[in-house]
């Protein structure tokens, strides 16, 4: 039998980050991925909606100037958009492929060994591998690490056939942009397509959630903004409706919705994509003598470590957020505790995220509403894009950013969310900021670069210090500035509190 110092299960984000970084401590490794290396990280998951994003933008901007100067758009092809998300997906995978080749190709005992097929751990330190051609081979290791993913989850009254109703695995299925495409769940999956089919043009969007509003987890400034865009572009938001039926009738999908009167209406749609969250891997995983713990959300784990002491638990298997900088985070972690006796805990404050929208939503730490629930008193300051040279520079003036901080004199950061052009780049400093427990005099006094996106940061925490250069009185309309005390909003611009 084959021997291991580790078995990686899975090579999406977490399992891959695990082993690359097991190579750093000179390991005999083994990476077993089912299906394609890159996981959802590439393959109907980030970086393939990624490309659909970016693509979709550029197509908008276009069109929005050829509109302007009374031209129409010519008819995009939906294959040769589909062949450059194929691109970029083919593109990342060879590099992640590269790397193995090279790295199995070294002399040195200390190496990489990659097999494609279903792993099952028989005992903690037996892997069963079923290969693409059906044979079986056991191998033994003395660690594992579990980084299977997550896959979308299904309604029980919903039947996913991935031809008219899609989950988020189906996209690639498509042969064309839809006329017409219902999406059910307006968290950041369905947002984010709802984005990308509307920036086409070519398809009105349907959005419902069973909340009361899309992306119910943001404040609702940002998402007053987002469903603002949404409407602007010809997205119908189902608000204060049940849905009660979604089916397949003649090639087309209906589906029924209840409003709070009781008025009930049917649509009927080309297609329809159900992205109501995500469900992690963990069946037929581990045999019953393996004493796992897992519950509904995913493997039960202590900064990663599971009920069994040599097994690992990494990625969206875990109920922790599914994020592919949070597998890689955890896989590199779970690395540096098995063979780095690292006694450093895993932290999630400062993790920085960003929503693929119209425009994008970068986000660091707390949100008000986050806040709120942890019942924090806090301060609150946000400038609107219109006050930044470079926004003003792009004609990208669509967008806001907030920063909130502690209600004292310290001010520490609690966190940041930026809505608008290069949203992404400009949270950042924050999160450095947020690790480093630093409050906002620092970043009050750096020097940004001219014209940048994070002047307005900066100006955001001068505001907040007293001594910005746009004067937040004289801006009102551009500028809030508030505190939140015992349940109260203060306005903090009104009553001139600023930098006390
Ligand atoms: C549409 C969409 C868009 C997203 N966009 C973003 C984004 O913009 N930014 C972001 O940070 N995150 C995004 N995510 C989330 C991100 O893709 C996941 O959090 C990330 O891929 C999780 O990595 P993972 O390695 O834990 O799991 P996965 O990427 O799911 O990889 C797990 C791998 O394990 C393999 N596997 C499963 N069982 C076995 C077995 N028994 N044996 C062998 N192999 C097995 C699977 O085939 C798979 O390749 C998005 C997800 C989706 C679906
Ligand atoms: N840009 C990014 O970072 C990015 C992009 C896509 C996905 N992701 C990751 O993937 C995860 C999964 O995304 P998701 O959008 O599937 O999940 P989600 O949890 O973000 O959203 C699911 C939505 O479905 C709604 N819902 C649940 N059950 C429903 C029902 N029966 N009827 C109607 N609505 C219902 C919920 O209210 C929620 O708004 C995210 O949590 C995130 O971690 C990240």
């Amino acid at each position: 039998m084959e021997k291991f110092d580790l078995c990686v299960i899975g090579a999406g984000p977490s399992g891959y980050a695990a082993a690359m970084r097991a190579l750093d401590y000179n390991k005999k490794v083994l990476l077993v991925e089912g299906k394609k290396l890159g996981g959802a990280g590439l393959w109907n998951g980030a970086l393939s909606s990624k490309t659909w994003w970016e693509l979709s933008r550029q197509i908008s901007t276009v069109r929005h100037h050829l509109n302007l100067q009374g031209k129409d758009m010519p008819r995009l092809r939906f294959k040769e958009v589909f062949n450059e998300v194929m691109n970029a997906t083919n593109m990342r995978q060879a590099q992640l492929q590269s790397q193995i080749l090279h790295a199995e190709n070294t002399d040195v005992d200390e190496n990489i060994t990659f097999k494609r097929g279903k792993a099952f751990i028989e005992t903690p330190n037996q892997v069963r591998i079923t290969l693409e051609d059906g044979s079986e081979e056991v191998v033994g290791t003395e660690f594992i690490v579990m980084a299977t993913g997550s896959r979308p989850r299904q309604l029980p009254d919903i039947k996913i056939d991935e031809k008219y109703i899609l989950s988020s695995d189906g996209i690639e299925h498509l042969r064309d942009f839809p006329k017409s495409i219902v999406i059910l769940g307006a968290g950041v999956i369905g947002c984010e397509y709802a984005t990308v089919f509307s920036n086409f043009g070519y398809t009105k969007v349907h959005l419902i959630d069973k909340g009361n509003r899309i992306l119910p987890f943001e404040d609702t400034d940002i998402v007053k903004r987002i469903e603002g865009n949404f409407e602007k572009n010809n997205v119908l938001i189902h608000r204060n409706s049940r849905l009660i039926r979604m089916e397949v009738v003649e090639d087309r999908v209906e589906y029924e919705l209840e409003y709070h009167n009781g008025r009930k209406q049917l649509f009927t749609v080309e297609k329809a994509l159900v992205s109501v969250g995500r469900v992690p891997n963990i069946e037929n995983l581990w045999s019953e003598n393996v004493k796992i713990e897992k519950d509904e959300r995913g493997v039960i784990n202590d900064d990663t470590k599971t009920t069994v002491s040599n097994i690992h638990a990494v990625g969206d298997i875990t109920s922790d957020m599914a994020l592919v900088n949070i597998g890689e985070l955890e896989g590199r972690h779970a690395i540096d505790q098995i063979f780095g006796n690292t006694n450093k805990e895993l932290s999630y404050k400062n993790v920085s995220t960003i929503m693929f929208l119209n425009p994008e939503v970068a986000g660091v730490g707390l949100n008000e509403q986050q806040c709120k629930e942890k019942g924090y008193n806090f301060r609150v300051v946000t400038m609107d894009y219109e006050c930044i040279p470079r926004a003003i520079a792009r004609q990208l003036t669509d967008g806001f950013m907030k920063i909130i901080v502690t209600d004292d004199n310290d001010m520490k950061i609690l966190g940041m969310r930026v809505v608008g052009f290069s949203a992404s780049a400009s949270i950042e400093a924050i999160a450095l900021m947020i690790h480093l427990n630093l409050g906002i005099e620092q970043m009050a006094e750096l020097v940004h670069p001219h014209p940048s996106i994070t002047e307005g940061i900066q100006e955001c925490a001068r505001i907040l210090c007293g001594k910005s250069i746009l004067k937040p009185h004289l801006l009102k309309e551009h500028v809030t500035c508030r505190a939140w005390r015992s349940g109260d909003y203060i306005d903090l611009l009104n009553l001139n509190l600023i930098g006390e």
